[in-house]
């Protein structure tokens, strides 16, 4: 299976780059993971927030594989928990879906994206850095396939 994260943001801190790294390096074979970086507008001299979440939307519909399972971070969604994520997970592959993650960049995403999306997915009800979104999701996706696998790095 395929899974593609979107993330809006580059530069990241060397620590956010090094977990995503590390957690997604463990997924093996069945599961071929990427996060592709897509580029800020810059904000300010008569670029306002939403002008700005609008053209990054338009990168970052370029960027969705085609047949993707569409699921945007957000807040606001729907938050599973790590064993139902496995379930969704597991769901997921044997329909043969490739999935994409779609995560903001400072001020979140247009409503467009959000009605898009297959699905809206919390990872808290806290409003989260968005370099700290990509660790916590690689962590959690690579946590629901050690479910999967009755792998020890998960305990209940
Ligand atoms: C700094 S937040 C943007 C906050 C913005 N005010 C909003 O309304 O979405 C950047 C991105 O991180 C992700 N994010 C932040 N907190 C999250 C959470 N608790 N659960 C899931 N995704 C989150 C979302 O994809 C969001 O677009």
């Amino acid at each position: 299976m395929n899974i593609t994260v979107l993330a809006v943001g580059t530069k990241m801190p060397q620590w956010v780059d090094h977990a995503v790294r590390d957690y997604s390096k463990r997924f093996g074979r069945e599961i071929q993971f990427q996060l592709k970086e897509i580029k800020p507008e810059k904000r300010g001299a008569g670029v306002n927030a939403a002008q700005a979440m609008a053209a990054e939307e338009q990168r970052i519909v370029a960027a969705i594989p085609a047949h993707s399972y569409l699921i945007v971070l957000d807040e606001r969604g729907k938050a599973p928990t790590s064993m139902e994520l496995a379930d969704s997970l597991k769901k997921w592959q044997q329909q043969g879906d490739n999935l994409c993650f779609i995560i903001g960049g400072a001020d979140g995403m247009t409503t467009n994206l959000k009605q898009r999306a297959n699905m809206l997915m919390r990872l808290s009800s806290l409003t989260l850095p968005h370099g700290m979104v990509r660790v916590l999701l690689t962590e959690q996706l690579y946590r629901a396939q050690s479910i999967l696998h009755n792998h020890p790095y998960h305990r209940e």
